[in-house]
C-alpha cells in the first residue's frame, strides 16, 4: 500500500529484568524487542496505519524474532540479515524512579546499514519517511543512510519526520550536536524534548519556535508527564499529560510520535494529532516493555472513557 509510513533503524532484542533493584537479584527476565523507529512502525500499525519498517538484523534467533514481530505486528518489513550479530539492550530497575538501559550494539548487524538496504521505490510511495537521531549515532554507513533516504524523500516530494533522540550513550553532545541539527534542518516534522532541543540550538528561549525557525513547519516538544508543546503550521499548541499510573516511562516517546504520525498519515487536523498522541504515550508508560505498551484505537477509547478499572 502507498501514502504510509515508512522508517529504517535498528531492532534489538531486550532483556528486561523484573522488579526492582540490582540486576543481580532480579528474580525473572523477558525477552522482547525494542529500537525506536520499529516502536513507531509497530505503533502505526496497531492505530491502523500502514508501516514499513527498513533494517538489519543478525542471522541468529533475535533476528528471527525481531522478523516474525514486527510481520506479526502489520508491519512490512524489509529485514536484511547479516553476517554480524543482532544488537541486544538490557534493562533493569535500579530503583523504584530510575530504569538503565545498557546497550550492546558497536559493530552489531543493524549499525551495518547502507544506502543501498533502502528500496527507493518505498520512500517515492510513502506518505512520510520517519527517521531518528539514534540510527546516525550507529555507524559512517548507517549516519550516510539517514541522509540518503531523507534526500530520496525530498526528491519525491515525501514529507519527512525527525524525532531528535538523543542518546549520550552512543555519541558526544559535541559529536551529535551538528549532525542532528542538519537533520532537523531537512524536517517538515520535527519531535524533540526540551534538553534536546538545547542540544541542538543551545540554551534559552522557546524550544519550538527556536526549532521551527530551522526551516520544520511542525516542531512537537515532548515534555514527559507534562504533556507536549507544538507549533503546528505557525500556531501554538499545548496539551496536558493525561494522569495515569505510571510502570515504565520507556517507550512513551515513540508511542507518542505513532499516535501523531499515523492520525497524520489518516488525514486528521492537528489538535486530533496531539491528542491521539498524548493518549498513546500515556498508555504506553502503563506498560513494561518498549513496544508491547503501544496502543490499538480501542485501547485509545477504553483510556479515554474509563471511569472504572474493572471492564467487564
Ligand atoms: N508520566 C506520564 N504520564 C502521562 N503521560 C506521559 C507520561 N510520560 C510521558 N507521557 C506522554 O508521552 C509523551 C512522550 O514522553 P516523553 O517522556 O516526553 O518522551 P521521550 O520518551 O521521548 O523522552 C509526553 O509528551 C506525554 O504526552
Ligand atoms: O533504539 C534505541 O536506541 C532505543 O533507545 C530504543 C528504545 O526502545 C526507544 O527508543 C524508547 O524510547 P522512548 O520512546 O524515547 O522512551
Amino acid at each position: 500500500m502507498s501514502g504510509g509510513l515508512v522508517t529504517l533503524g535498528e531492532t534489538m532484542g531486550l532483556v528486561a529484568a523484573d522488579g526492582i533493584g540490582s540486576l543481580e537479584f532480579a528474580r525473572g527476565f523477558a525477552f522482547g524487542i525494542g529500537g525506536a523507529e520499529s516502536n513507531v512502525a509497530i505503533g502505526v500499525a496497531r492505530l491502523g496505519g500502514s508501516a514499513t519498517w527498513i533494517g538489519r538484523v543478525g542471522r541468529d534467533a533475535t533476528g528471527d524474532l525481531i522478523e516474525r514481530r514486527l510481520r506479526g505486528e502489520g508491519v512490512r518489513a524489509t529485514v536484511i540479515r547479516d553476517s554480524s550479530f543482532t544488537g541486544l539492550m538490557v534493562k533493569h530497575r535500579r530503583t523504584a524512579g530510575l530504569l538503565h538501559v545498557d546497550y550492546h550494539r558497536a559493530g552489531s548487524a543493524g549499525s551495518r546499514l547502507v544506502p543501498a538496504d533502502v528500496p527507493a521505490a518505498a520512500v517515492r510511495s510513502a506518505g512520510i519517511l520517519h527517521v531518528t537521531g539514534i540510527t546516525p549515532a550507529l555507524s559512517g554507513t548507517a549516519r550516510e543512510t539517514v541522509f540518503h533516504a531523507v534526500e530520496a524523500a525530498h526528491a519525491a516530494g515525501v514529507t519527512v519526520s525527525v524525532d531528535v533522540n538523543y542518546r549520550s550513550k552512543l555519541w558526544s553532545s559535541y559529536d551529535a550536536a551538528p549532525v542532528l541539527r542538519d537533520l532537523v534542518t531537512r524536517a517538515q516534522v520535527v519531535f524533540a524534548g526540551p534538553d534536546e532541543a538545547e542540544l541542538v540550538l543551545g540554551p534559552g528561549g522557546n524550544p519550538a519556535e527556536r526549532l521551527a525557525g530551522l526551516g520544520p513547519s511542525e516542531v512537537v516538544i515532548k515534555d514527559g508527564a507534562r504533556g507536549c508543546t507544538a507549533l503546528i503550521e505557525g500556531e501554538r499548541h499545548a496539551v496536558k499529560a493525561l494522569e495515569v499510573t505510571v510502570v515504565d516511562p520507556v517507550g512513551a516517546g515513540d508511542a507518542f510520535v505513532a499516535g501523531y504520525l499515523a492520525d497524520r498519515l489518516a488525514g486528521a487536523g492537528p489538535a486530533a494529532r496531539l491528542g491521539t498522541a498524548i493518549a498513546a504515550g500515556a498508555f504506553a508508560v502503563t506498560f513494561p516493555g518498549d513496544c508491547e505498551g503501544l496502543p490499538t484505537r480501542p485501547d485509545l477509547e477504553s483510556l479515554l472513557s474509563a471511569t472504572d478499572n474493572v471492564s467487564r
